[in-house]
């Protein structure tokens, strides 16, 4: 599991270590690592180091310290290294070292912005050193200019490796947010500790993939900001039934989704769950479409009862209920059976304060639009896109309930004020049918779910609906290797990680 920090956080940890005078050794271990890295990716790239194009945009403060000393590391290594100065000042020893390597240095000005963005597009590699922890807004000023033009170049698949000192400049490293521009990176090479700003948001989709380099800051961090689940902490989350089990005992699902309008989201619903291993699921919902589900699924037990009839151990409600009113009743009445439940789409609408965190709403920015603002909170689609983390917290808050919020990293917030991310999906599974597959496999995980009431820590819910959505990215980003994803057809990606992840044999998935 990947440990985050806020960016205050980090600074923070750092103090007594700078108070000791061991700032220079950490500056160090710091630039070590983000010339490794660099070294490791441009190798890869044109496969040497010696004779690649480098510039390192180095600001006033550490952070282009760090870019600088890793700078002269691959200029003793034979690179034809640039430094643009985006300050009028610049760490003084590292540029000295960057100068010793016989590294240029050019001071960036209005003037020679452009020149100078042209020069970086032909870079092999960019080290992004203009701002780091201690940056506050967005880049200002020259720097802007270039930001905007290699990352335009980024958009159409051009221009160098950028690499970003320990975040991308621009970006909150308490927050993800991004006010103006930042310089979006391929790589992120992050000092002391993953920073909880990489984790969501605008940050999130500008950090690329992440290296966390450790300099020893371990004893002085304290607790996390927030989690991200990797593969190998999925196993104890996933269900695995044993010699003893029979299907009840497993874990039944009560699946409350579909509607004569759409009923495709009742069978991806159901087919998502049944792949991520139920000993059954009860579906509820209209004859036309239990049909259906029967056709695709013959293993689900289909009814049109209610949910105070029907015994599971938990609920997924909303998707594809449309307008259907009894689809809307056993929404309401999941929500209100004491049972763990995904509240899904339509569902959501219904939602108020009084929950408990096993109720696990499921919003896109959206829908979480619509639920902040029927619970008095004023808050676009573009805020939440800004500040996710701010607002999936507030809705967990405000409404007593887990918050799965769906986006580029997708963000479960526990009433406590735990948090994951989880970035694993791929752009592929922005299409309609994604949310009803998602919801079929966090109601698996939750009906399964054996976790004995006195050992559930807060946050056991949000840890649930993260590893839903590593599954769900996963799966989904497996399918994008053969074409565009298709939520209905995911079941066999969703089998085949579920064995992989809980290390049962398995056939090998083509
Ligand atoms: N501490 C340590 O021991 C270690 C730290 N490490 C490294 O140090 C980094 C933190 O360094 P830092 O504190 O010097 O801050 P950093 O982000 O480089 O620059 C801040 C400067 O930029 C300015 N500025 C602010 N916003 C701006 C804007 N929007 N546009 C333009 N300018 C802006 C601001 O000036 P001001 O506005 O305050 O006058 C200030 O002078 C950290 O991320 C890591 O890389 C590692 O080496 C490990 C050891
Ligand atoms: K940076």
């Amino acid at each position: 599991m990947i440990s985050a920090y806020t960016g205050t956080a980090v600074r923070r940890a750092e103090t007594p270590l700078l108070a000791e005078g061991r700032g220079g050794e950490l500056m160090q271990l710091a630039a070590y690592g983000l010339y490794a890295a660099t070294a490791d990716r441009l190798a890869a790239r044109r496969g040497r180091i010696y004779g690649a194009a480098v510039t390192v945009l180095a600001g006033r403060g550490n952070n282009g310290g760090d870019a600088l000393y890793a700078a002269a590391r691959l200029a003793r290594r034979g690179a034809a290294t640039t430094a643009v100065l985006t300050s009028h000042t610049a760490h003084p020893e590292a540029l000295a070292a960057f100068r010793a390597q016989g590294g240029k240095v050019l001071a960036l000005t209005e003037s020679n912005a452009a020149a100078l963005a042209g020069a970086a597009l032909g870079a092999d590699a960019v080290i992004d050193g203009v701002l780091g922890t201690g940056g506050s807004g967005g880049l200002r000023g020259p720097v802007r200019l270039l930001a905007e033009t290699l990352n335009a170049a980024r958009l159409q698949g051009q221009g160098p490796l950028v690499v970003a000192c320990d975040l991308p400049s621009g970006v909150d490293a308490d927050t993800g947010q991004v006010e103006g521009t930042c310089l979006r990176a391929d790589l992120t090479v992050t000092f002391g500790a993953v920073k909880t700003g990489l984790l969501a948001g605008p940050g999130a989709a500008a950090a690329g993939e992440i290296r966390c380099i450790d300099i020893g800051l371990g004893p002085h961090l304290g607790a996390p900001s927030a989690y991200r689940l990797q593969a190998k902490d999925l196993a104890g989350l996933l269900p695995v039934p044993t010699p003893a089990d029979y299907k009840y005992s497993r874990g039944v699902l009560g699946i409350a989704a579909g509607s004569d309008t759409y009923p495709g989201a009742a069978l991806m619903a159901t087919g998502a769950a049944l792949a991520t291993g139920v000993g059954m699921v009860r579906y509820l919902g209209p004859g036309a479409v239990a049909r259906l589900i029967n056709l695709a699924h013959p293993e689900a037990v289909c009814g049109s009862g209610t949910v105070g009839d029907t015994h599971v151990q938990a609920w997924v409600a909303g998707p594809g209920a449309g307008n259907d009113e009894d689809q809307r009743r056993r929404a309401s009445d999941a929500m209100a059976s004491g049972l763990p439940a995904v509240i899904d789409a339509d569902a959501i609408a219904a939602v108020r304060a009084g929950l408990h965190p096993g109720v696990v709403l499921t919003p896109h920015a959206g829908e979480l639009t619509a639920l902040l603002r029927s619970l008095g909170e004023d808050a676009s689609r573009a805020d939440i896109e800004a500040d996710p983390i701010r607002y999936a917290r507030l809705a967990a808050q405000l409404t007593g309930a887990t918050v799965l919020l769906k986006g580029w990293a997708t963000l479960a917030a526990a009433p406590t004020g735990e948090l994951y991310s989880q970035a694993e999906a791929t752009p592929w599974l922005a299409t309609a049918g994604s949310g009803d597959t998602l919801a079929g496999i966090l109601g698996a995980l939750l009906a399964t779910d054996r976790t004995p009431d006195t050992e559930r820590e807060p946050g056991h819910y949000a840890r649930l609906a993260a590893a839903a959505a590593h599954l769900h990215g996963r799966a989904g980003a497996l399918a994008a290797v053969d074409g565009p994803v298709q939520p209905s057809l995911l079941e066999p990606q969703i089998r085949s990680l579920v064995a992989n992840l809980t290390g049962r044999p398995r056939r090998k998935f083509k």
